[in-house]
C-alpha cells in the first residue's frame, strides 16, 4: 500500500506560518503529512505554482429551484470550480424561497452528484419563519440566515425593526446581511432617471446602505447577535463596522473594488448595475484603504447572474447583479500583483476569513488533519478573460476581455483533483461543508 493518495510536489505552499517550498501527502480527502516523504498513487508536480488554501466563496446566487434559466447548482458550481473555488455557501432568493426545512432538504438532494463543489446553503428569514429559524439554521448543510433589508432580486425582505429583532432573536449563529435601508430608498425612488442606470448609485445611496448598518448593529447588540455585512460599498460602513469587531464581521466584493462609476456606467450600462451600487472611484478607494487597515474579513464574490436579454432592459427594468463566482480569485489576483494587497491577506481573506467567521469544520488552512482542499495557481501568468472560458449560464461577464495577472491552474477538493487547466473531472462530488459546535453558541 502507498503512503499516500496524492502527493503536491515541487510548489510553494502557503502555510498559516507563511509560503514554504514543500510537499503535501493527502489519504482518504486529508492532508495527511507537510513536507513528510512517501509514496503516492497519483503525483501532481507544481513546479512554479503557489499552492493556497482552497477558496471559499461565501456569497453566491445560483438560482436553482426556479430560475434555471438564469443558473444551476450544476453551471454554478462548475463555473466556481474553473475559477479556482472549492466551497460556496448558496443565497436563499430562489423560486421559492429557501426558507423552510422542506426547501434546504431540497436544495441538498439537488446539490448531490450535481455540485462541483463543497457547499452549504443560506435560509431566508421572512417575518412568518421568524420562529422557526432557531431550528432551520441548525439544518445539516445550512450556512444560516440571510436577511434582506432591502429588496434586491426575488421578494425576500425583512424591514422593520420589530421584525428584524424578531429574526435576531430566534437563534444564535451569525447572521447574514444585505444592508440598504428600503424606507429611505422608496422615498428615493423618484431618483431614478428612466434609461440611465449611473442614477442607481443616487437612488441607492451612501445614506441608504450606513443607515441600515447603523439599525443592524444596535438590533445585533440589542439581541446579543453576531452579524456578518455583505458586499460593503461605502468607506463610512467601514470606519463603523471597524468599531463593532465584537459582533459584525464584513464582505466587500471584487467587482466594488475593481469598478467604479465614472466608468462602468458609461462603458457597460445596466450589466455594472448591482445592489448594493457600483459607486464613485472616491468610495473604491475608501473600501482600500479600509483592506489596508485589516477591517474586511472575506472578500465574496455575490455571484448573481442574470441573462443578456435581462440585462439589455431599460434601467430601471434591468435586474441587478451581475456573475463573479469564477472571477473573483483571478481579479484578485491581478490586485496582488498590481500590489494593492498581499498574497498572505488574500488568502485570508478567501480561505481563513471564512473559516473564522462562520466555524468551517476541517477548511481554510493547509494544515496536517484539515481537508484537502487546494487552489493551485500560477501567480505570473498574463491572460486575458475569454467569454468561452466562462462557465456561468449568464454568459456573460463585466470582466470579459480584461488582461489579468495570475490564473487558478488547479482545484482540488477533499484530494480530487477536480480541475486542472481549465479541464474538469469525471463527476461532481461535492459535499455539504460543515461547521463547529461554536458556530452555534
Ligand atoms: N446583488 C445583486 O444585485 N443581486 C442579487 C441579490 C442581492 O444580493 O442583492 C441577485 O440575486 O440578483
Amino acid at each position: 500500500m502507498k503512503t499516500f493518495d496524492l502527493k503536491l510536489t515541487g510548489g510553494t505552499v502557503h502555510l498559516p506560518s507563511g509560503p514554504a517550498r514543500t510537499d503535501i501527502g493527502v489519504r482518504d480527502g486529508r492532508i495527511a503529512a507537510i513536507g513528510a516523504a512517501g509514496d503516492a498513487g497519483q503525483t501532481i508536480d507544481c513546479t512554479g505554482l503557489d499552492i493556497l488554501p482552497g477558496v471559499i466563496d461565501t456569497q453566491v446566487h445560483f438560482r436553482e429551484p426556479g430560475l434555471e434559466h438564469k443558473e444551476d447548482l450544476e453551471s454554478g458550481s462548475r463555473s466556481a470550480v474553473l475559477g479556482g473555488v472549492t466551497g460556496v455557501f448558496e443565497m436563499p432568493n430562489t423560486k421559492p424561497n429557501t426558507d423552510s426545512a422542506e426547501a434546504i432538504e431540497d436544495k441538498l438532494a439537488r446539490a448531490k452528484n450535481r455540485m462541483w463543489c463543497d457547499h452549504a446553503f443560506y435560509v431566508g428569514a421572512t417575518a412568518a419563519n421568524a420562529p422557526a429559524l432557531k431550528d432551520l439554521e441548525r439544518l445539516p448543510g445550512t450556512a444560516g440566515v440571510k436577511i434582506f433589508m432591502g429588496a434586491s432580486t426575488g421578494d425576500l425582505l425583512v424591514a422593520e425593526d420589530g421584525e428584524l429583532a424578531r429574526v435576531l432573536a430566534s437563534g444564535s449563529r451569525r447572521v447574514a446581511i444585505h444592508a440598504e435601508d428600503e424606507a429611505r430608498m422608496n422615498e428615493r425612488a423618484g431618483l431614478r432617471r428612466d434609461g440611465d442606470p449611473s442614477s442607481h448609485p443616487e437612488w441607492r445611496d451612501d445614506e441608504s446602505a450606513l443607515l441600515a448598518t447603523r439599525r443592524i448593529l444596535k438590533l445585533a447588540r440589542e439581541a446579543r447577535r453576531r452579524i456578518h455585512v455583505l458586499h460593503i460599498t461605502t468607506p463610512a460602513e467601514l470606519e463603523l463596522l471597524s468599531q463593532h469587531k465584537d459582533i459584525a464581521t464584513c464582505e466587500v466584493t471584487p467587482q466594488h473594488l475593481t469598478l467604479a462609476a465614472e466608468e462602468a456606467y458609461p462603458s457597460i450600462g445596466t450589466f455594472a448595475q448591482m445592489n448594493p451600487p457600483i459607486r464613485s472611484a472616491d468610495h473604491r478607494a475608501g473600501l482600500w484603504h479600509w483592506m489596508g487597515q485589516g477591517v474586511p474579513d472575506v472578500i465574496g464574490s455575490d455571484h448573481a447572474p442574470h441573462t443578456r436579454e435581462e440585462k439589455a432592459k431599460p434601467y430601471p427594468a434591468s435586474p441587478s447583479g451581475m456573475p463573479g463566482v469564477q472571477t473573483l480569485l483571478p481579479l484578485m489576483l491581478d490586485h496582488v500583483h498590481a500590489g494593492r494587497l498581499t498574497l498572505q491577506r488574500l488568502i485570508d481573506l478567501t480561505s481563513a476569513g471564512p473559516q473564522r467567521v462562520f466555524g468551517l469544520v476541517g477548511k481554510g488552512r493547509i494544515v496536517a488533519g484539515y481537508d484537502a482542499d487546494f487552489t493551485i495557481v500560477d501567480l505570473k501568468r498574463r491572460w486575458t478573460v475569454g467569454e468561452d472560458w466562462l462557465a456561468s449560464r449568464a454568459g456573460w461577464s463585466p470582466f470579459a476581455d480584461r488582461e489579468l495577472t495570475g490564473m487558478p491552474v488547479g482545484t482540488i477538493i477533499r484530494g480530487e483533483r477536480v480541475m486542472w487547466e481549465g479541464e474538469l473531472a469525471d463527476v461532481a462530488a461535492g459535499r455539504p461543508i460543515r461547521f463547529e459546535a461554536s458556530a452555534f453558541v
